[in-house]
């Protein structure tokens, strides 16, 4: 468990954070400016806050009363960049090898055979960093943090220098570093993307406040309006088959069925997929012969005008689902609470990528 409850000043910049983090991946989100860097370098020592305490543990890292102070290399942490930052000068196995250089030997469980092996980079070892794509880079920098056998793993936008395919290659390692490797993460990012996909927790910074901690749906409901953040909907759902002929994974929700593109997730596994609010058609009567294939049915619970939209609350099976529609189309289909509605998507509108798989144990 990690605590901090810090005040920091930088120029003209100041952060307050009070909260405590467990296991699983934590998100700290937020615009550009809003002290996500800062608060990471607090954890990791790279910095010292002005006031206040970090402990982790039961172990003080920092404590701005007494002025006591963990150094950086003796709290145990990975920490990885942007860019990877690898030694250009060795090969893959002495950067990786360099991550145990202050592991005591009696401490040292984590093997480079393990680690090249999760990260499907074995076949690298004795490859310089000047011959990897950015994508081994990172995993590479990934395998290199997980040698130090750290307690704890943070991320400041490890993925953001990538492109999508790159991307998309790295999410399911750091998925299973989640899940295998079990310690806790905490991830800078602002893409709404990676933190649908690896959440476990969201920390929201604003202004150099955490505004809110809570699961993504929870934390990402609060933001929407005005966070620059594309409102969406949080629904929770088992995958019971898999199509190859259509292309398409069908999974099984509390508000119906759900038509997802073709992934690679198992059957059986819980899923979390982000329906963003602006792909959902809201209809009083089902069409007839149009390709939508997402049609779950619920009642208006609640409409709020927003500008020229009114955004409707609708309860489907007890999953809560937020639209947006224009007021005219409020009026015209005379929408109202207790209305009976359909709430249509198309399969093709939802990124596969962002969906949040639950590791099966
Ligand atoms: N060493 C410093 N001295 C003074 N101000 C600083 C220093 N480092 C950062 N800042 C300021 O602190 C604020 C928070 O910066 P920080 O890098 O933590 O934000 P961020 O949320 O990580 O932003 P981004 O998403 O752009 O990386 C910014 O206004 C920045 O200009």
């Amino acid at each position: 468990m990690l605590t901090i409850d810090i005040e920091h000043n930088q120029g003209s910049f100041d952060l307050v954070a009070d909260f405590s983090v467990g296991q699983g991946l934590t998100v700290f989100f937020g615009p550009s400016g809003s002290g996500k860097t800062t608060l990471i370098n607090l954890v990791a020592g790279l910095v010292r806050p002005t006031k206040g305490r970090i402990v982790f543990n039961d172990q003080v890292w920092s404590d701005g009363a007494t002025g006591h102070f963990v150094p950086p290399h003796r709290r145990r942490i990975g920490y990885v960049f942007q860019e990877g930052r690898l030694f250009p000068h060795l090969t893959v196995r002495q950067n990786l090898l360099y991550g145990t250089r202050f592991v005591p030997a009696a401490e040292r469980t984590e093997s480079l055979d393990r680690v090249a092996d999760l990260l499907g980079i074995s076949r690298l070892l004795t490859r310089r960093p000047s011959g990897l794509s950015g994508g081994e880079k990172q995993r590479v920098a990934l395998g290199r943090a997980l040698m130090s056998n750290p307690r704890l793993l943070l991320m400041d936008e490890p993925l953001s220098a990538l492109d999508v395919e790159l991307k998309a290659a790295i999410l399911p390692d750091i998925e299973r570093i989640r899940d295998e490797v079990g310690i806790p993460i905490l991830y800078v990012s602002h893409s709404l993307e990676e933190v649908a996909r690896l959440a476990t927790r969201v920390i929201a910074l604003f202004r150099g406040r955490a505004t809110a901690i809570g699961a993504p749906d929870e934390v990402l409901d609060i933001l929407a309006p005005g966070a620059g953040v594309q409102p969406g909907n949080f629904l929770h759902a088992t995958v019971t088959d898999q199509s190859a002929e259509d292309g398409i994974t069908l999974a099984e929700s509390a508000a119906g069925p759900l038509f997802l593109r073709k992934t690679d997730v198992a059957v059986g596994t819980r899923i979390r997929v982000f329906v963003p609010v602006s792909e959902i058609v809201v209809a009083t009567s089902l069409p007839e012969g149009i390709s939508t294939l997402n049609r779950l049915h619920g009642v208006v619970i609640g409409l709020r005008e927003e500008g020229n939209s009114v955004m409707v609350s609708v309860d489907c099976g007890g999953e809560q689902m937020i639209c947006e529609v224009t007021r005219r189309s409020a009026k015209s289909l005379g929408l109202a609470t207790g209305s009976p509605v359909h709430l249509l998507f198309k399969t093709v509108s939802l990124a596969s990528e962002a969906i949040f798989r639950q590791a099966v144990r």
